[in-house]
């Protein structure tokens, strides 16, 4: 079954939230016709469904901690034998969240070829994310919450970047910039994995 996304690109787009990883997923799916999968939009989406794990997971997204790896990653694997047939490659967005993660993830899916850095100031994120909170209706885009989802993403998701520095696939992206500049830059990383 995973023997069909096997030898598909995979990329990891990892960076705080607010770092402006799904912006640029979008524009990355519009022009290279990958797959863009964000561990929290799946995660939303069972939350949404009504279902007994849906309420589980609520619970947990808005306390901003991690929902337990086995749960993300099942949810991830299934997303991508779904669209193993028309997809270019898979943007595994806001996936792993901490090193023991992307161990998993290579154990039980595949190696990654590139992992996206996107970097911003943490008060940059915060504004973004009080901006976003206007409109975005999710729970977790509140003063405290994200205070808690920042420091996080330091303690735990930092080391993961460390963890795939020393394999050299990481590519950082200065996401302080204008959207379509931190796009120049994704697609340059892009570019050189054909
Ligand atoms: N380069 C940029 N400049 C200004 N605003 C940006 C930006 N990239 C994203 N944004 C905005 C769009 C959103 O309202 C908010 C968070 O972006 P996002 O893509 O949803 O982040 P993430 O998916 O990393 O949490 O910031
Ligand atoms: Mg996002």
């Amino acid at each position: 079954m995973a023997d069909k996304i096997k030898d598909a690109k995979i990329i990891f787009v990892v960076g705080g939230p607010g770092s402006g990883k799904g912006t640029q997923c979008e524009k990355v799916v519009e022009k290279y016709g990958y797959t863009h999968l964000s561990s929290g939009d799946l995660l939303r989406a069972e939350v949404a469904s009504g279902s007994e794990r849906g309420k589980q997971l609520q619970a947990i997204m808005q306390k901003g901690e991690l929902v337990p790896l086995d749960t993300v990653l099942d949810m991830i694997k299934d997303a991508m034998i779904a669209k193993a047939d028309v997809s270019k490659g898979y943007l595994i967005d806001g996936y792993p969240r901490e090193v023991k993660q992307g161990e998993e993830f290579e154990k039980k899916i595949g190696a990654p070829a590139l992992l996206l850095y996107i970097d911003a100031k943490s008060e940059t994120m915060v504004q973004r994310l009080l901006k976003r909170g206007q409109t975005s209706g999710r729970a977790d885009d509140n003063e405290e919450t994200i205070k808690k989802r920042l420091d996080l993403y330091y303690k735990a998701t930092e080391p993961v970047i460390a963890f795939y520095e020393s394999r050299g696939i990481v590519r950082k992206i200065d996401s302080e910039l204008p959207v379509d500049e931190v796009f120049k830059q994704v697609s340059q990383a892009i570019d050189k994995l054909k």
